[in-house]
């Protein structure tokens, strides 16, 4: 079966919502939602094919548009080599010329649409670009050791480079602690880190970047607001994170590890399966160590988070640098 040649547009407009058509009757996969795009002719290159079909398709002409990435999918009916671009610059106003819907979403929004399955990684691909870099994830729980050690640690984590947080409480805590927390979510912030908090209801207003959900809140329909992200142990976890509108979710354990003894890690290659099956970034979490990384990263992680890693080592600063290694150039 010869490989069919497809270009393909993710058009964004100056909000970052993308454009997605859904796939009428009479073609191959209808119902499905795809971005719009179409077959390469025979002496086009895939770059003029794209420019074609976003005119007939659309009625919108493009210009400059740039490669992100050629994905290869094997369908029943035939194999595609799909050649992906961003598009920013376009003029004209984008609607359906043959008939197809069309919608302008957020990136977070689209993986709650019945999308034609060679595109999933590609979602996970541009949601991955929004989070934060390195994508190497703290789960900092301030039960699990005295404030004032919790705090130091925290702050020599953060100068030596870490970028995201998840703040865990378990249960609210005193207001002389709350200050403290609240101090350090804005200083996290002030120094470019992303902040989610991981809290039980009702939220206390600290300053922070969104929200992070256990798999059974998530189960249970709640659907915060502002950016979040969701702790999924299984596939059917992933798939209501991804309806729900979830930036990123974390898969565990990938690894044997202490803090759940009984339960059976997933393995990188039970991990690598649910990823390539998954339209959210996933974060690879338990028993991650710094020798490890390359591993998960190899299974289909997009970052990777740790608990006692940092917060217990002995020297947390170490600690963090050693896996921020793993992202340097
Ligand atoms: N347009 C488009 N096609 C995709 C995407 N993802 C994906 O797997 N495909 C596959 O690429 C192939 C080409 O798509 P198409 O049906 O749009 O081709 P076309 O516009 O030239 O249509 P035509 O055959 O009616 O002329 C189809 O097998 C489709 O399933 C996507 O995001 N956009
Ligand atoms: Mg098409």
């Amino acid at each position: 079966m010869p490989t069919v040649p497809v270009a393909t547009g993710i058009i964004e407009d100056a909000s970052g919502r993308l454009l997605v058509a859904l796939r009428p009757e009479g073609k191959p996969w209808p119902g499905f939602w795809e971005f719009p795009g179409g077959k390469v002719d025979p002496g086009e290159t895939p770059e003029q094919a794209l420019v074609r079909e976003l005119w007939e398709e659309l009625g919108v002409m493009v210009t400059a548009p740039e490669p992100f990435r050629v994905l290869e999918y094997t369908y029943p009916e035939r194999t595609v080599r799909l050649h992906f671009y961003r598009v920013r610059h376009w003029t004209g106003t984008a609607h359906g010329r043959e008939g197809q819907e069309v919608r302008w979403l957020f990136p977070w929004e689209i993986p709650a649409l019945e999308c034609l399955p060679a595109n999933l990684r590609l979602t996970a691909d541009v949601l991955a670009e929004a989070l934060p870099q390195p994508p190497l994830c703290l789960i900092a729980d301030p039960g699990r050791l005295p404030l004032p050690d919790f705090r130091r640690a925290l702050e020599a984590a953060l100068d030596a480079g870490l970028r995201w947080l998840v703040l865990r409480c378990k249960a609210a805590p005193d207001d002389s602690s709350a200050d403290v927390l609240a101090a350090l979510c804005a200083g996290a912030l002030a120094g470019g880190a992303q902040v989610y908090l991981n809290h039980p209801d009702p939220l206390p207003g600290w300053p922070r970047t969104g929200r992070h959900l256990t798999q059974s809140q998530s189960d249970a329909g709640v659907k915060p607001d502002e950016a979040f992200g969701v702790s999924c142990h299984d596939a059917a976890g992933l798939q209501q994170a991804a309806r729900l509108g979830a930036r990123y979710a974390f898969l565990s354990p990938i690894f044997p590890t202490s803090s759940h003894p009984d339960t059976e890690a997933l393995g990188p290659r039970g991990f690598a399966a649910m990823a390539a099956e998954s339209s959210l970034p996933l974060i690879a979490l338990g028993g991650m160590t710094s020798a490890r990384v390359p591993e998960a990263l190899a299974a289909g992680a997009r970052g990777v988070a740790v608990l006692s890693g940092i917060l217990e080592a002995q020297d947390p600063a170490a600690a963090t640098r050693a896996l921020l290694r793993h992202w340097e150039r």
